[in-house]
């Protein structure tokens, strides 16, 4: 069948080359035109493992195209998909639902022949039937534009598993009965023969809050194991074991228990705060009230590893050469958008270190949005004449570091591992002192090494003085 997919982001590009590699012919529409230009050269302009390889095969067969041109879009298919973004409103919490509305208000006149519009962004509840007045209002005499909801459960880095082989597909209907309910069914019938998944049909409301509601819970479990850490830093436990322990309850599960640095990225904070925004305006404030803890929590925990920079540099980072390994939000991806590794490079240089940043995937973003940080082009450079090495995302690569290789390099011999993803003791039989957060203070031998890195900081903190 056909379908237009409106937004080429993370979101909407993946959906489009996942439809075509379904078998429907796609038509994208972003406004964006120079990104619109990549796509149709069969580029992906951000980094998403596996996207590539089938974007560029089915633009080359004409299955997929991109287009900025709406009028061409409305002629093209009676199934229409959005997915524009849904950022935080500048200046509050709630989200800015502005792109969503301007696609339909400026599709649904165009639209000749009855339609369907299936939101797959994240909104506020309500959304959708806000967007079904804005349809009713705009689309031409006896022409029906039905707004139907089917939210996106993917996540960055699995973007192409989980388009094709979906945990559950969500769909909100206005009525049951409507005709929009078919062509939602023949968009997905090829995952159904191929490899079936729940699919749950529900009323507008409904599905909408089925999307902010799981992102608001798995935020919520990420900052409970943290508030956890910090019991387990004040009392010398270890937050990974714990979580271990508990994850094998299967009522629990290990999963999004990874204690460290906090969730970031373009969807769980914003969406966590744009829950509370809409809980308010619905009267229901109180509901929502501790995800505004989840989300105090999860901020604290970047404050947490500035702080125990500065700890093992003997009280002050001023001076000192940080080696920030990590840029993304997470790893097998590209997305800086709030990323704790960020923000936490960014803290570390405005308190006075040299903080010198690098990513396998995320540099050109990073620089972006941060150019006045320093930025390196591999781990090991990144290193050079460091004092403190700080792992702040889980790309494998890091994780498979070398301690003697970083130690014929770095000036220092801290590692810190803000995502408890390092293997410690390796580091620490290779004479480094390695901290984590969540987990006690290591033995006697570290603290040695911790002095001396001191040591060697104040040196520095000298040197920069002078
Ligand atoms: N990134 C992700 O992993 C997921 C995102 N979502 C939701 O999907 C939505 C989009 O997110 P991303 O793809 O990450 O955002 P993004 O910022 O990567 O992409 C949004 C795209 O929409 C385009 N756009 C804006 N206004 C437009 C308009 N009027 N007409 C056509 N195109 C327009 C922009 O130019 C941009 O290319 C958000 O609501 C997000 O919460 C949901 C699930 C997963
Ligand atoms: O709405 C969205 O956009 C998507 O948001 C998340 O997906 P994503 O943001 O790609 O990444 P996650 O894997 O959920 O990780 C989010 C953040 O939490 C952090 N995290 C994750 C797991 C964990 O145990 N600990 C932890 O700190 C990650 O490092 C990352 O910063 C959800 O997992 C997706 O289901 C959802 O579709």
């Amino acid at each position: 069948m056909r379908m237009t997919v409106f937004g080429t982001g993370y979101l909407g590009a993946t959906h489009a080359a996942c439809m075509a590699e379904l078998g429907h012919e796609v038509l994208g529409v972003d406004v964006d035109a120079v990104k619109v230009d990549r796509l149709c050269q069969g580029e992906v302009p951000f980094f998403e493992p596996g996207l590539p390889e089938i974007l560029s095969r089915h633009v080359e067969s004409g299955r997929l195209r991109f287009t900025t041109d709406y009028a061409e879009a409305a002629e093209f298919a009676d199934l229409h998909f959005i997915g524009v973004g849904t950022p935080q409103r500048k200046g509050d919490f709630a989200a800015d639902i502005s792109h969503v509305e301007d696609v339909v208000a400026r599709l649904a006149p165009l639209v000749s022949r009855d339609a369907v519009v299936a939101g797959k962004s994240t909104v506020p509840v309500g959304t959708a039937a806000r967007l079904q007045e804005i349809a009713d209002r705009s689309a031409a005499d006896g022409v029906r534009v039905d707004v139907v909801w089917n939210p996106e459960f993917l996540r960055e880095g699995f973007a192409v598993e989980d388009t094709l082989r979906p945990g559950r597909i969500v769909v909100g209907l206005s009525d049951p009965e409507c005709a929009a309910r078919a062509l939602i069914d023949e968009a997905y019938a090829p995952i159904m023969e191929s490899d079936p998944c729940p699919v749950i049909v529900t009323d507008l409301a409904t599905s909408e809050m089925v999307k902010v509601s799981a992102n608001a819970f798995l935020a919520t479990k990420i900052s409970f194991i943290n508030a956890v850490s910090e019991v387990c830093e004040a009392a010398g436990a270890d937050v990974t074991v714990l979580a271990d322990a508990i994850g094998m309850d299967p009522r629990i599960g290990r999963k999004f228990l990874g204690a460290g640095l906090g969730f970031g990225g373009g969807c769980l904070p914003k969406d966590i705060r744009a829950f509370m925004a809409r809980a308010g305006e619905l009267g229901a404030a109180q509901a929502l009230t501790f995800l505004r803890e989840v989300d105090t929590i999860n901020m604290r925990r970047r404050d947490k590893m500035v702080d125990l920079a500065a700890e093992v540099c003997g009280g002050t980072v001023i001076g000192t050469t940080v080696a920030v390994l990590g840029a993304a939000f997470k790893p097998n991806s590209d997305d800086v958008r709030d990323s704790p590794a960020l923000n936490v490079a960014g803290m570390l240089s405005l308190k006075g270190a040299r903080a010198v940043v690098y990513d396998p995937q995320a540099l050109d973003n990073a620089r972006a949005l941060f150019p006045t940080l320093a930025y390196a082009d591999s781990a090991l450079e990144a290193c050079e004449g460091a004092d403190v090495v700080l792992v702040a995302t889980e790309w494998g690569e890091f994780v498979e570091l070398e301690p003697a290789a970083v130690a014929r390099v770095a000036r220092g011999r801290v590692l810190l591992d803000g995502r408890n993803c390092m293997p410690g003791e390796r580091w620490r039989e290779a004479g480094w002192t390695y901290r984590a957060l969540g987990r006690g203070v290591s033995a006697p031998a570290d603290a040695r090494a911790v002095a001396g890195a001191a040591a060697a900081v104040a040196g520095s903190a000298a040197l920069a003085r002078v």
